[in-house]
């Protein structure tokens, strides 16, 4: 008999309730008993739906972050909280979302915290919360979280399996702030997973799944001792270890992958499909092979008989040992489809959410186990949608096809270098040195969000809608004229999301209501589904923004989101390649580049900030995909006029290794983030000698602190000994949706202080 399991499931709740209660808890409007509550209520929620497979996941929800809580069991705190006595789940909060003074003080004067680092986990839009190390860190056993999740589960009669993120790669996913090495930190580390294991041995638990998708990276030797050891020794715990690995391959990490000393291993049979062959081959005769084979990561129906074709062998070969499972958590995904009353009716059978995805594993298990025929009309229903999803006409545009065909080399050249460009630039802009400006968004208040709720629920009409989104448009203008910023922005108020808003008015995509997935915290995004060819049917920002124009002499910057972001960020195609469908995006977004240009806007940003986050985790796959980003950004960007000047944004970028590439993009000005790392970032910039304007983050949108005029003109000083003064622009580190106006107002004013400061001290005319 074949084994179905899950690796995790989404946490937030189909309504995402857990949002809610989070931030009413924050709010003050709550109590963490009603928290917690919520979060008991969906896990038994979510085990339900869970509730056809052999084994549930247990310890995979959280409140907040599934690293965050490894560091929390693990009694790994930053020093910063480590006295604080509070509820841990509070001092939870308090790591991942810090304290400022102001707000400590009212609440009876406990210091301020600095929120702990968050970054993206692997290639997925998820952000973790970044363990701290140093080279004293120490580790203690505090698992009673966990067991209180095994001790629910176990009440409810659900056959748990506890999962913990694995030694190996929770030291590689941290940072040591004093440059020490964190994989020195293993020996006293695993004592800790020792003591969990039997701690969920004693409470019953038989498996335990320990997720390493570090060995799907490329792992040097010292990695891969690091493995040798971990494993070893926590093979004289007393339960049943399934090693998960997922988002890609283990290649060359194969022989090391099925040797380790455990009961199991899991392999992401979708991105690691070539690995099966190979991994069968070396696998001992003993161990559990669980295949990945439902995609985690995506939302399309799998193709259940071509699953079948290839797994019937392989269970013949394999019997009990064969577990089946989606290729990694569902964390990744929207929980479930059957919410969707009004998603587009075409598409509607080709999908899948964590709900059906548990379903497709239940087929595929009964057809394994008891023939295809005891399944015959699910398998059927399986193949006739994904027959249509083929043959549609809605997929396949010719004229989509011929446009591709078309592309020429020149369309992806500037029609001068920089430095040519930069004059009529400044001809045309009359600038000061530093300008100034800002990402994009400004705070999207409840006001805004409610309005376009009642708009999409039909009570608000269009015409009452679009003059609240223009009022709100008035206002951010009216505040940047009165702050004295230079280039201006419209504040992206009639904007969900900087991706779903694109996606929604392109052809070739299709968006649910319900189908959000968590990006950090409590935040959530529903990322579009790019299903077809992508063709823009009429201009999709120009009306915005040559409103916004029409408010101001200052210069005001069209506003984009990039092809490679829109891919990245967008659940897409899995019937050809990526670059192909980046390709498509980036001919809809020129075509709305060259309708600004000719409205007469002389500034146009093309944000890519997923352009990094697009890298594949295998550094021998990196140079095919930068090709191709950035050849899809200068299609989309470099149609036009030397006078029209390109601006691009990144942030949560490393930028050492692809520096390159980023030069390549040839944007006339890049605004990145890089306050947070003291402008350290810019060193890449420095050492490429970077030909063209940079932006450097002065400040940390992140934060609500405010910060002074003297702190952002030391950034900038320190950015003039890297940069050459008059290629450099004055912004803050991202968009400001997140953030209040009665933040951002005078930290604008303090950022704008900056700037005219410094500008008197160098060019007493103002001119650049
Ligand atoms: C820059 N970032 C982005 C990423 N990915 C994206 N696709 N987009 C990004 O901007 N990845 C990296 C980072 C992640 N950062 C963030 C930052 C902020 C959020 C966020 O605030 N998300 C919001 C949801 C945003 C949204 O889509 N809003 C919609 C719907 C709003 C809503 O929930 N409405 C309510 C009703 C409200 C009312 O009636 O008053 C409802 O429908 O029930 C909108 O504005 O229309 C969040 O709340 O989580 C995400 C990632
Ligand atoms: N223009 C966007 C970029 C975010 S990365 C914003 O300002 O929110
Ligand atoms: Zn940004």
């Amino acid at each position: 008999m074949i084994t179905t399991h899950n690796l995790g499931y989404p946490r937030m709740g189909a309504q995402r309730e857990l949002k809610f209660a989070l931030e009413a808890y924050w709010r003050g409007d709550s109590t963490l008993e009603a928290l917690r509550e919520t979060g008991a209520m969906l896990r038994a929620r979510h085990w339900a739906d869970q509730a056809g497979l052999d084994w549930a996941p247990v310890g995979d929800f959280s409140f907040y972050d599934h690293v965050l809580d490894t560091s929390a069991w693990l009694g790994h705190w930053p020093r910063r909280v480590q006295d604080w006595a509070g509820d841990p789940l509070d001092k939870l909060f308090r790591v991942a979302r810090g304290r400022t003074a102001p707000q400590a003080e009212r609440q009876g004067g406990a210091p301020g915290v600095a929120a702990a680092e968050m970054t993206k986990w692997f290639d997925t839009n998820y952000h973790y919360i970044v363990p701290e190390f140093d080279a004293d860190t120490t580790f203690t056993l505090n698992a009673e979280p966990l067991l209180a999740q095994w001790q629910q589960a176990q009440a409810l009669g659900v056959r748990g399996k506890p999962v913990l993120l694995g030694p190996v790669t929770y030291l590689a996913l941290g940072k040591a702030k004093d440059g020490s090495d964190p994989l020195a930190l293993l020996p006293r580390l695993l004592p800790a997973y020792a003591q969990c294991l039997e701690r969920l041995a004693a409470a019953g638990a038989t498996w335990v799944q320990i997720d390493e998708p570090l060995l799907v990276t490329d792992v040097d030797e010292r990695w891969q001792h690091a493995y040798n050891l971990a494993y070893h020794q926590l093979k004289a715990c007393r339960v049943q270890i399934l090693l998960a690995t997922y988002f890609g391959a283990l290649q060359d990490n194969a022989y090391l992958a099925v040797n380790l000393p455990v009961a199991g291993l899991h392999i992401d049979a979708v991105r690691g499909r070539d690995d099966v062959a190979a991994v069968l081959n070396l696998l001992p005769a003993h161990k559990v092979l669980s295949l990945g084979v439902i995609d985690g990561r995506n939302i399309w129906a799998t193709d259940l008989n071509a699953a079948l074709d290839w797994l019937e062998p392989i269970a013949e070969r394999l019997g009990e040992r064969l577990w089946l499972a989606p290729s990694c958590s569902l964390l990744h995904v929207p929980v479930d489809l059957r919410l969707e009353d009004d998603i587009d009716p075409e598409v509607r059978p080709w999908l899948a959410f964590a709900r059906q995805k548990m379903d497709e594993l239940c087929i595929l298990a009964q057809a394994l186990n008891h023939g295809r025929q005891t399944v015959r009309d699910a398998l059927q229903a399986n193949a006739a949608a994904l027959a249509a999803r083929r043959s549609s006409p809605r997929v396949t545009q010719p004229a989509v096809r011929t446009a591709l065909a078309n592309l020429t080399p020149e369309m992806q050249r500037r029609q001068q270098p920089y430095p040519v460009r930069a004059q009529a630039q400044r001809q045309r802009l009359g600038l000061p040195l530093l300008p100034t400006t800002t990402i994009g968004s400004f705070p999207q208040t409840a006001e805004i969000r409610h309005a376009r709720a009642e708009y999409k629920a039909g009570r608000l009409d269009t015409a009452a809608y679009e003059a609240a989104m223009k009022r709100e448009i008035e206002r951010a203008v009216r505040e940047q004229e009165a702050l004295g910023i230079d280039v201006l922005v419209h504040g992206e108020a009639e904007r969900n999301d900087m991706v779903e808003y694109f996606g929604e008015q392109l052809e070739g995509y299709v968006f649910s209501r319900h189908g959000w997935v968590q990006s950090y915290g409590s935040r959530c995004v529903k990322p579009p589904i790019l299903f077809g060819d992508v063709r823009r049917p009429h201009p999709m920002t120009v009306q915005w923004i040559t409103y916004a124009q029409s408010l101001t002499k200052r210069p005001m910057k069209g506003m984009l989101t990039g092809p490679v972001t829109m891919l990245n960020w967008s659940f897409v195609r899995d019937d050809q390649p990526r670059e192909q469908t980046c390709r498509q995006l980036a001919l809809a977004i020129r075509e709305e580049v060259l309708d600004l240009e000719r409205a007469g806007i002389a500034v146009i940003q093309i944000d890519e900030p997923a352009l990094r986050e697009g890298l594949p985790l295998r550094r021998a796959e990196r140079a095919a995909y930068l090709q191709w980003a950035v050849a899809c950004f200068q299609i989309a960007a470099n149609g036009v006029r030397d006078d029209t000047q390109i601006h691009t944004h990144m942030c949560y970028s490393e930028f050492n290794d692809i520096i390159d590439s980023i030069a390549a993009l040839d944007a006339d000005v890049i605004t990145i983030e890089t306050s947070r790392s003291d402008m350290e970032l810019l060193q890449a910039f420095e050492h490429f000698d970077y030909p063209n304007e940079i932006g450097p983050g002065v400040y940390d949108i992140h934060s609500p602190n405010i910060p002074t005029r003297h702190a952002i003109e030391a950034l900038l000083r320190k950015a003039a000994e890297r940069i050459p003064i008059d290629r450099l622009w004055v912004n803050p580190d991202c968009g400001l949706k997140t953030r209040q106006w009665s933040e951002v107002i005078p930290a604008l004013r303090e950022m704008v202080a900056a700037a005219q400061a410094l500008r008197a001290q160098e060019a007493p005319n103002g001119q650049r």
